[in-house]
């Protein structure tokens, strides 16, 4: 019953201090050039002082060096100069620059940061079918970006979808490579380009494992013009030129990813495609609390089995930027501390930030609009946490309940949770607009809700039986463009036994399953 595919990817709050880090990194190797400028002019100099000498001795020789002042000159210049100048050739460059460098090093993105980052971007071309094509030239769901994916960006997504045998992805998106490679040769330095050879290889290697051999064929063939020797290139080039010939007419491989069914749900429901629930109305809520008689909430409603109501404007902008101020500081100093704890703990970038609800004068405030929101008691709800989302970053289907009641239940049951009982209902509050992508979706009953901040969602996790209710399943889409920031809150259900009373199911109406 537990979620949980939550992504990894660093949220864009972690990746602002990466900028700065970058910043660094640039006006480091500004410096460094700065040094090397130094070393050249010192050489240069010296250069044409030392030529002017040579060329004078050398258009006369034995009358230059007739002088015995010139001949112990260039001797002494021979065994103790021209020593010392190998020397201070040998001294690498920039000693400084090189330290720093290596001091920042652990503070890069890891392998793991990049694969995840690769699954974002592949997560949301596939999931929202955008055409590569038109994703790497920065149109992205019709709208043109003043941006673009470099090869060498290209490469590693490909790259990753290879790693992962994700064959066919890994040829969708190598095959456009070569020729933006081609674009950029002229004004990319040599040691930051990619191999030819290593992208037709990979490019290759997919076609391969697809059964396209024909088309594995002539880039193998390529391959082996660049590389004439390597031998991994030469065996695949074997078998596949056997493989041709024994059997010229292979079926390509299916696309595997079309079979699996949880991953069609998310998708219809993340495109918008599942019918949408109609008689729904927008009301004035006045009744919950007494306080909404002073201040009613602007509800509206998503849909009535289950039952999803929308508030509009229960959060200002300063109590927003309070939540998202506190919660990006701790995300901040997480992911430093997490750098030098190995890699091991990309979980922590990706867990939201708990934020007691007792924390301050707003956190309080915010936790009596609660109460009026659903009328529950929160003493025993647990603390809120905010997330905010990465590259691509998504939450696939699942429920908030944990189906203590179910007699399939097989999770373990600590004290605290029989205590506090399921979790009856949640409240999601976004705390900002996402400009692409990102809805929270119900996938069984095709309902979609838009980030915009200060809005929250509120539903009944349980039915009054206290069953976990099936059709609450629901997933966080995929943000495309923008950064989704939301804060949760998961409220138990054994102190609402008298607000919310455990009934029998009405007959004909349960979804028990
Ligand atoms: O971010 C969202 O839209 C959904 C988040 C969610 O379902 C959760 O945190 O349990
Ligand atoms: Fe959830």
């Amino acid at each position: 019953h537990r979620p949980l595919e939550r992504s990894h990817s660093l949220s864009v709050v972690t990746m602002v201090p990466l900028l700065e880090l970058e910043r660094k990194l640039i006006d480091n190797l500004e410096n460094y050039t700065k040094a090397l400028e130094q070393k050249l002019e010192i050489i240069r100099s010296q250069i044409t002082v030392m030529r002017a000498e040579n060329e004078k001795g050398g258009r006369n020789a034995i009358p230059y060096l007739s002088n015995p002042l010139n001949g112990f000159s260039l001797i002494r210049r021979l065994h103790v100069d021209w020593i010392k100048w190998g020397k201070y050739m040998e001294q690498p460059v920039g000693i400084s620059q090189i330290k720093a460098f290596g001091s920042w090093k652990n503070e890069l993105p890891t392998q793991l940061d990049l694969w995840d980052a690769c699954a974002g971007i592949v997560r949301i071309q596939s999931l929202y079918n955008l055409k590569i094509a038109d994703f790497i030239d920065g149109c992205i769901h019709g709208k043109q970006y003043n941006v673009s994916m470099s090869a060498a960006d290209m490469f590693s997504v490909g790259h990753h979808l290879a790693m992962k045998n994700v064959s066919s992805g890994a040829v969708q998106w190598l095959q456009e490579v070569p020729q933006r490679l081609q674009k950029e040769l002229p004004s990319i330095p040599r040691h930051l380009l990619i191999a030819e050879v290593d992208v037709l290889r990979l490019l290759a290697e997919a076609h391969f494992k697809e059964k396209n051999y024909s088309k594995a064929l002539p880039l193998l063939h390529n391959c082996l013009k660049l590389q004439p020797h390597d031998a991994r290139v030469l065996r695949l080039w074997k078998s596949t030129k056997d493989l041709i010939e024994n059997e010229p007419n292979p079926t390509p491989q299916e696309n595997k990813e079309q079979k699996v069914p949880i991953v069609n749900t998310f998708k219809t429901s993340c495109n918008g495609l599942l019918e949408k629930p109609t008689r729904l109305h927008c009301f004035y809520n006045f009744t919950t609390t007494p306080f909404l008689r002073l201040a009613p909430l602007k509800t509206e409603q998503i849909g009535l089995k289950p039952y999803v109501v929308l508030y509009h404007e229960v959060l200002s902008a300063r109590e927003i930027s309070m939540l998202m101020g506190k919660a990006a500081q701790n995300m901040k100093n997480t992911r430093v501390q997490s750098e030098k704890a190995v890699n091991t703990n990309r979980e922590r970038t990706a867990k939201g930030y708990w934020l007691k609800k007792e924390s301050n004068e707003m956190t309080r405030r915010i936790t009596r609009r609660i109460v009026d929101m659903t009328g529950f008691d929160l003493a025993d709800s647990e603390d809120f946490q905010v997330i905010n989302y990465g590259i691509g970053g998504h939450y696939s289907l699942h429920f908030d309940y944990f189906g203590f009641a179910s007699s399939n239940y097989t999770g373990e049951r600590s004290h605290h949770s029989i205590v506090l009982g399921d979790r009856i209902a949640t409240v999601l509050f976004y705390l900002t607009d996402v400009e692409q992508g990102g809805a929270t979706v119900f996938g069984n009953v095709g309902y979609s809700v838009y980030p915009q901040a200060g809005t929250a969602i509120f539903w009944y996790n349980l039915d009054t039986d206290g069953n976990g209710d099936p059709l609450t399943r629901h997933a966080s889409c995929p943000v495309v463009v923008g950064s989704k920031w939301v804060m949760t809150e998961w409220i138990h259900e054994a102190r609402q036994i008298f607000i919310r009373p455990c009934l029998p199911p009405a007959k004909g109406t349960s979804t028990k399953s």
